[in-house]
Formats: C-alpha cells, sequence, structure tokens
C-alpha cells in the first residue's frame, strides 16, 4: 500500500468538490482530489442539465399542443421518442465534457481515482492500494437516491434519475414515487412527451410547498395533466410479464391495479456520508447520524475537517454546494485561521409548470421568526393581464412581511415566470428591503410582475404601511 502525504484532501470531484480544490490550490499546491466515480459532476451527468433538457423537449411538445387557444391550429405533434432521447444524451454530454475538460487539465498528482474512507482523523483508505495522510480533509462526496425497500419489487424495472438519462426512445408509461422535485420535474415531461405517467406521494407533500394553498392549489393543477396522488395508498408492487403491477387505492374507483413499463424512485436523496466509516474521524454527530458543522465555515466542530454540497444535507443545490465548496476549499487551506463566509438568501425553483419557487423564509420559518408579528399579501394569476395574455393564468404568490418594521421576509409561489420573479424578490431579501421600498421600484406594463406588485401592496396594507389593494386598478393599465 502507498501513503501519500498531503496539506489537504477532497472527497469528491462533484461541484462543492471541486470548488474546494479551486479555493485551497490558492493556499497550497499539495492538494488531492479523490474521485470514486465518473469526471463531469452529478449536475451536469444525471441532474440539473440533462433534466432541464428533457423538459425544454416537453415545453416544445406542450406548445405545439396548445397553440389551438390562440387561433393557431396544429395537429397532434408527433414525438420522436429516440430524437428527444439523443439531443438529452448529447447535449447532457457536452456539458459534462466541459467538466470533464477542466478536470483533466488538472496536474496529474493533484488527483486520484477510488473510493476514499476514514481509517482515523487525519487517514484515508483509497480503494486498496492508497492511505492519505491529510492535515485538512473536505467531504464533498454529494448524496445518492434513497430508495424504499419496497419498490424493489419492480426488479429490473425499477429506475432512478440516472437510468432514464440513457434511455434511447421514450417508453409507453411510468409510475413516479415520490411528488418531490425530481418527481415533478421528471414525471411532468415525460407526461408531456406522451408517456402515461401516475405518480405516488405520502403524508400530501408536493414539491418544497409550505403554504397549504399553494400546495392545494398546485395538487389540482397537476392533477388535470396526470394523476397524482400525494399521500396514496399503495397495497403492492409487482414485476409481472407486462411490467409492474400497482396496486392502490384510486380516489374514484376504489382498490385497482395498473401496470407500467418503469418505475422511477423520486422519493428523497441520502448524502453520501454513511460509506465514509464516517466514526473512525471522530467528529460530533447529530440524531440523524450526520457530522455536525457550522453553515458559515463548512467546519465540522473545532476540527480540521470540513463538509460541503448535498453530503452535509442542508440545501441541497447547485449554487449552494458551489458556495460551500469554496468556502470549506478555503478554510481547508487557510486552517486553522477560518473565515465565515458569505451565504445568500435561500432561493430555489422547481421547473415544472407552472413553476414552483421560493426564496427567504417559508411561511414555518416566518411564523417561528415573528410569532403573530407578520403579515401575508396573496395574488392569483389567473386574471393578471399579462400571464392571460400569453395562455399562462394560473397560480397563486404568497408574500411574507414583518410588523412594524415592514421588512419584506420571503416568498412562495407556484405560477409563471417563477425562475424570474423568485430572482428578483431573492436580491430585496438580501438587500434587506421593506415592502415599501420594493414598491417604491420601477413596474413596467403589462408584465406578470405587475401581478408581484399587487401581492406587495395587499401585504403593504396588511402591514398597515398602505391602502387596501384597489381591485381593477384603472391606472395601472388594463389587467394589472
Ligand atoms: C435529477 C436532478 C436534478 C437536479 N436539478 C437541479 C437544479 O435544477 N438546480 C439545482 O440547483 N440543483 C439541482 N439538483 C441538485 C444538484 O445537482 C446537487 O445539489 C449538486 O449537484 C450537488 O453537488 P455535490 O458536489 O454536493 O455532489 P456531486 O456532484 O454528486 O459530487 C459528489 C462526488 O463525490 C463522489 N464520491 C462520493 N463518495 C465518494 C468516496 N467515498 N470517495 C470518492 N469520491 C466519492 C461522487 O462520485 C461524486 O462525483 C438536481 C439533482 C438531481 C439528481
Ligand atoms: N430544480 C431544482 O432545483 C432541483 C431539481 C431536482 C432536484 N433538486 C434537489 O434534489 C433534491 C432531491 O430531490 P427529490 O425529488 O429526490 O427529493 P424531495 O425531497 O424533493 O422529494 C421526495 C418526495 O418523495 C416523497 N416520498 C418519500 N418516500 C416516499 C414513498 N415511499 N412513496 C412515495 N413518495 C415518497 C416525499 O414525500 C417527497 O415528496 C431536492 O431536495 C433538491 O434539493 C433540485
Amino acid at each position: 500500500m502507498q501513503t501519500r502525504k498531503v496539506d489537504v484532501a477532497i472527497i469528491g470531484a462533484g461541484t462543492a468538490g471541486l470548488g474546494a480544490y479551486r479555493a485551497a490550490r490558492e493556499h497550497t499546491q499539495n492538494v488531492l482530489l479523490i474521485e470514486s466515480g465518473p469526471y463531469g459532476t452529478t449536475c451536469a451527468r444525471v441532474g440539473c442539465m440533462p433534466s432541464k433538457l428533457l423538459i425544454a423537449a416537453a415545453e416544445a411538445a406542450y406548445h405545439h399542443r396548445h397553440s389551438d387557444l390562440f387561433g393557431v391550429a396544429s395537429n397532434n405533434p408527433h414525438i420522436d421518442g429516440r430524437k428527444v432521447m439523443e439531443r438529452v444524451r448529447n447535449e447532457r454530454d457536452r456539458f459534462a465534457g466541459f467538466v470533464v475538460d477542466s478536470v483533466e487539465g488538472f496536474p496529474a498528482e493533484h488527483k486520484v481515482r477510488g473510493k476514499a474512507k476514514f481509517i482515523s482523523p487525519h487517514r484515508l483508505q483509497v480503494d486498496d492500494d492508497l492511505i492519505v495522510e491529510a492535515q485538512r480533509i473536505v467531504i464533498a462526496t454529494g448524496s445518492r437516491p434513497n430508495t424504499p425497500p419496497f419498490l424493489k419489487n419492480a426488479g429490473d424495472r425499477l429506475i432512478i434519475n440516472d437510468d432514464l438519462f440513457e434511455w434511447r426512445d421514450l417508453p409507453s408509461s411510468v409510475a413516479v414515487f415520490g411528488p418531490g422535485v425530481i418527481g415533478l420535474e421528471l414525471g411532468q415531461a415525460l407526461s408531456r412527451l406522451g408517456v402515461r405517467v401516475r405518480m405516488f406521494g405520502v403524508g400530501g407533500a408536493i414539491g418544497p410547498i409550505q403554504d397549504p394553498d399553494i400546495r392545494a392549489y398546485a395538487e389540482r393543477i397537476f392533477n388535470r395533466e396526470f394523476p397524482l396522488d400525494p399521500d396514496a395508498k399503495v397495497s403492492s408492487v409487482k414485476r409481472t410479464e407486462q411490467g409492474v403491477a400497482i396496486t392502490f387505492q384510486d380516489k374514484e374507483q376504489g382498490e385497482i391495479t395498473e401496470t407500467f413499463e418503469y418505475v422511477l424512485a423520486a422519493t428523497g436523496r441520502r448524502p453520501n456520508v454513511d460509506n465514509l466509516n464516517i466514526e473512525k474521524a471522530e467528529l460530533q454527530m447529530d440524531a440523524r447520524g450526520m457530522p455536525v458543522f457550522d453553515r458559515y465555515t463548512m467546519q465540522c466542530g473545532d476540527s480540521h475537517i470540513f463538509i460541503a454540497g448535498d453530503a452535509n444535507n442542508d440545501l441541497p443545490l447547485l449554487h449552494e454546494a458551489a458556495d460551500e465548496g469554496r468556502i470549506a476549499g478555503d478554510n481547508a487551506g487557510r486552517y486553522p485561521d477560518i473565515r465565515a463566509g458569505k451565504r445568500r438568501t435561500p432561493i430555489g425553483v422547481v421547473f415544472s409548470d407552472p413553476q414552483i419557487a421560493f426564496l427567504g423564509l417559508n411561511i414555518n420559518q416566518v411564523k417561528e421568526r415573528c410569532r403573530s408579528c407578520y403579515a401575508e399579501g396573496v395574488v392569483s394569476f389567473e386574471d393578471q393581464g399579462r400571464s392571460r395574455v400569453m395562455g399562462k393564468n394560473l397560480g397563486l404568490l404568497k408574500v411574507y412581511g414583518e410588523q412594524g418594521t415592514g421588512l419584506f421576509l420571503g416568498a412562495e409561489m407556484f405560477g409563471p415566470a417563477a425562475e424570474h420573479i423568485a430572482h428578483l424578490l431573492s436580491w430585496c431579501v438580501q438587500q434587506r428591503l421593506t415592502v415599501s421600498q420594493i414598491l417604491e421600484m420601477p413596474f413596467y406594463h403589462p408584465v406578470i410582475e405587475e401581478g408581484v406588485r399587487t401581492a406587495l401592496r395587499d401585504l403593504n396594507s396588511k402591514l398597515h404601511l398602505g391602502p387596501d389593494v384597489i381591485e381593477r386598478c384603472l391606472d395601472c393599465g388594463p389587467g394589472a
């Protein structure tokens, strides 16, 4: 067994690990990046990018099918599943290729392939042939799908997101377990591409939605396209000759059995910490078996070990992994002289249609922080001018503010252009603007942001800082 002594070892060459590597190199050239899987990152290979490519194809099919609304006749689109999947794979390979190229440009002595695990707080074993003695260590091992055991009955027809992006053609039907972020994005896209989809959830959750009104609204809208039961009663899942037979309680028909070609497990992800021999790192662990860490420094306790990205299970999103990786790498490089890194206002977007977005504090966090000293403003997009013009007039936005200070705290949305509105509003939260200050900003006409203004005016009046919202405000322009 070979031994290498390094200043900083980074486990995982995903987004967080690569950020950590670049930041650590500002302090030392004696760095080692350890990767057990393919280079290219989860985001580019099997996550953000291929999922958005599939959604783009689904949007094209959907617009084609719905152009009748505008008097533009269209025939039912012919969906060539082989071409859909070919574009997904080709573009995905292009994105992942950029990452692979840059990792290949790193000096050979800075990287090693193999699975790392702790053998002591400063020592890692990589496969069976290398011991790494590291002054400091960054854990950036990402996450993996957490599939419930009963789904294993689907046998070879059980798939996860990684498998889906390898398809050569679209299947006829897919049962999606988990109406979370991945389930909604992939399930709705498949449905729009002509695949028969049924979605099963537990406990009533839909994506990351916290507000009960928005959740109920979203459930109703998704059910117009494909059956989605967020609290399904499934009694059996069986691999049969025809595919996978699922027996469940249907709201109208009682117990029924439906057969699907595939079962997609989208039931959440678990951090890759349990397979690291983490107990040998001698860190303080929380009740879930996760290392206790500081989200500003990424340091585990007061140790020489840092944890970043999906591995820490805090905010499993790409931009957070990138920020956390940089903070962890910088601090691993400069240890023990560590610094607090910049954390941004929380923001999340689900690329369903309508999109789901959240930013700042959610309603539960608002209640916890402000007790009863908060107010919420609301707007429906059903009659909102620009949304209606575009035939995208579905959805709800709720905005939250603090009584007394008038501070804008956060928002949750299911509606048109939510990805853009979430950015505008998260920038307002980060700038610590009050609701009145946001309302002083320009609003063009006719735009979807006028709907945001209505919600903010509603909030301002409930904070007793402005007049009531005028219904059908004439000087705002028609449909504002
Ligand atoms: C289908 C899907 C869609 C998504 N869409 C979005 C989106 O639209 N927007 C968004 O913000 N986020 C999205 N995400 C989440 C985002 O992809 C992740 O938050 C992000 O990729 C996490 O980066 P990471 O560096 O923590 O992990 P990863 O990129 O997974 O990197 C971890 C690396 O560690 C390696 N590793 C693990 N264990 C070991 C070990 N013991 N030894 C050596 N190496 C090891 C792994 O092989 C892997 O390469 C999506 C995720 C999925 C699955
Ligand atoms: N657009 C984006 O930003 C984006 C896209 C995809 C993934 N992601 C990230 O990846 C993470 C993981 O996504 P995910 O969708 O796997 O997790 P998730 O936590 O969003 O959703 C999992 C869903 O599965 C349900 N579930 C759990 N057990 C179940 C069971 N036995 N049967 C049926 N349903 C069950 C849960 O109630 C939940 O609704 C997300 O939290 C997100 O951070 C982000």
